[in-house]
């Protein structure tokens, strides 16, 4: 591709040698730059792609986007200068992938909790429904029935145009994307067009990142500032900050709510722990999720399938049928009648929100017994919360490890007790092994009794020192209770 077609719409504020070259890749890490590649210096949160600009150019680097001009220029190099490289790179992706937003249906999902659980929803309606789709999430990526790993909730600029790319060439109608808070303050999904966004909740977490609340509600919001007047805003009215996310936005704004007077409602009329009977806009649909809180996720998902005008009693039908995200409220039974439930639950919201429904399903006085860790190099304020609300809503509480990267695993335990009031002390363990703690709370429960293992969800590794090891909630919940 020659250089002047990858500038459409660039704002270029200077510029270092010929427009006349050839750019047959672009990257962001020098590390990857071969002949001819377009390298992108961007600053990031352990380092700055400026120090590597030499590198790059050494390696046969072509073009350079970047801030600030180095003191010596190449004369092999066109050097761009730009006010924002975050910003540009994702123009560039899209410049380079040939604009492939614009050729399908995009719906972004924001919000702390729910992302991963409403994008596969719509993922597995839209292609009930008859369409190819793609899908971009946590757990994993998908051109309808093709799976390509994925390593971000929302993937780098490159990656994520490339992926829309490939969506585009295979046909598909619609994708459905997560769009993290992390990804909006990197602008990984500048220049992408949304066809609509959908905002779930907030509350804590990622504050290692984003430093206050206020910044990570400012985060949310601007996936919503930056929607056109052509795409759907969706909202959920009876989260306290559903309303602020669509302040300045262009788009058509529309909100679901429980609660709320809404443009879709529904009400949850039962409730067990295989399915739940809802009233959407008054119609009874039977679904295959339990809780409050994937009722919210439902009743988004139903209002962004009519926003894409898709009829209501087709949807509907398609929504009984449609399963959830893997490891998210994952039942598993042992012979003796213990039930298992693995809950990718990592913010105190969404622990508080997985043991009330627990609470509401459990027949009579069984036990509750919960396993959780907290991950390592993250937020750390929320280690206290979350023990707290596990042990307030849990009769007992085993404490253990979850990623714990390059942290010491006992030391987040020791954060995470902090949060425990003397007088629940009693009630609540600490076992570092994950695994072993997974067994202990298998032993310690009887028929009846529910054993939450939550925090990891759909995750197959522990992570620790850089290393991922393999680990599976799900499996060991399963060996053990065929021991038992
Ligand atoms: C904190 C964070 O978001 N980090 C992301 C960020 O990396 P970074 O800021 O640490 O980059 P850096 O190491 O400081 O390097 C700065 C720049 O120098 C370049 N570089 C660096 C070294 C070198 O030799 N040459 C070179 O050119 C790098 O390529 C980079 O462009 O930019 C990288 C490229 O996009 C991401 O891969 C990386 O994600 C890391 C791996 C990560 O763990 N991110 C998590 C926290 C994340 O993004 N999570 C969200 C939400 C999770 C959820 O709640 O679901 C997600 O969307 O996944
Ligand atoms: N609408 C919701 N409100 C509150 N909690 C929820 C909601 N939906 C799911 N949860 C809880 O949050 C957990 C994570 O759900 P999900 O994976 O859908 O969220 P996510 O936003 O994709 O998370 P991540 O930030 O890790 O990508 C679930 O296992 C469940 O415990
Ligand atoms: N995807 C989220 C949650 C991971 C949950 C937990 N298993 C951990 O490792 O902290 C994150 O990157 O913050
Ligand atoms: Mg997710």
């Amino acid at each position: 591709m020659k250089l002047k077609e990858l500038l459409h719409a660039i704002p270029v504020k200077q510029l270092e040698g010929s427009l006349d070259v050839d750019v047959l890749s672009i990257c962001f890490d020098s590390r990857r730059v071969e002949e001819s590649t377009l390298f992108v210096a961007v600053r990031g949160v352990h380092t700055d792609g400026h120090l590597f600009v030499a590198t790059a150019a050494e390696h046969g680097a072509s073009v350079i986007v970047l801030e600030e001009l180095p003191d010596e220029l190449s004369s092999e190099v066109t050097y761009i200068l730009v006010d924002d490289t975050s910003y540009v790179l994702g123009l560039l992706a899209t410049n380079f992938y040939g604009d492939p937003s614009k050729e399908l249906k995009l719906v972004g999902v924001t919000g702390t909790n729910g992302k991963t659980t409403i994008a596969t929803l719509l993922f597995n309606l839209f292609e009930n429904l008859g369409y190819h789709v793609g899908l971009i999430s946590t757990v994993e990526n998908k051109i309808g029935e093709r799976i390509i790993p994925s390593t971000h909730t929302t993937p780098d600029p490159i990656a994520l145009n490339a992926l829309l790319r490939d969506m585009v060439d295979d046909g598909c109608d619609y994708c459905f994307m997560e769009v993290s808070s992390h990804a909006v303050v990197q602008q990984r999904i500048a220049g992408l067009r949304f066809a609509g966004g959908i905002f779930t909740n907030i509350s804590h977490d990622h504050l290692d990142f984003h430093g206050t609340f206020d910044n990570y509600i400012k985060a949310k919001k601007k996936f919503f500032d930056d929607l056109d007047r052509y795409a759907f805003a969706l909202t959920n009215a009876d989260d306290r900050n559903g309303a602020v996310m669509l302040q300045n936005t262009f788009a058509h704004k529309k909100t679901y709510g429980l609660k709320s007077m809404c443009d879709f409602k529904a009400k949850v009329v039962e409730s067990h722990f295989d399915g739940m009977l809802l009233t959407i806009d008054g119609h009874d649909v039977w679904v295959k999720l339990v809780g409050g809180f994937n009722a919210y996720n439902l009743l988004a998902v139903y209002g962004a399938a009519i926003l894409l005008e898709q009829e209501t009693v087709k949807v509907l039908t398609a929504m009984s049928e449609i399963q959830g995200a893997e490891g998210r409220f994952e039942v598993v039974r042992s012979r003796n009648e213990i039930t298992g439930i693995v809950d990718y639950a990592h913010t105190p919201d969404a622990v508080e929100n997985v043991l009330s429904t627990i609470r509401e399903l459990r027949a009579g006085n069984q036990q509750i017994i919960t396993v959780l860790g907290c991950g390592g190099d993250r937020d750390k304020t929320k280690r206290p919360e979350m023990a707290a609300v596990a042990v307030r809503m849990s009769d007992r509480v085993i404490i253990t490890s979850d990623n714990p990267r390059t942290e010491d695993p006992l030391q987040i335990i020791r954060e995470m007790e902090a949060g425990v009031d003397a007088k629940d002390k009693k009630n609540v363990f600490t076992i570092a092994e994950r695994q072993e703690a997974i067994r202990a709370a298998c032993h310690l429960a009887q028929a009846g009794d529910i054993v939450l293992v939550a925090g990891k969800g759909h995750e197959k590794y522990q992570e620790i020192n850089g290393v991922r090891h393999h680990f599976d909630d799900k499996e060991i919940l399963e060996q053990t209770f065929n021991e038992q």
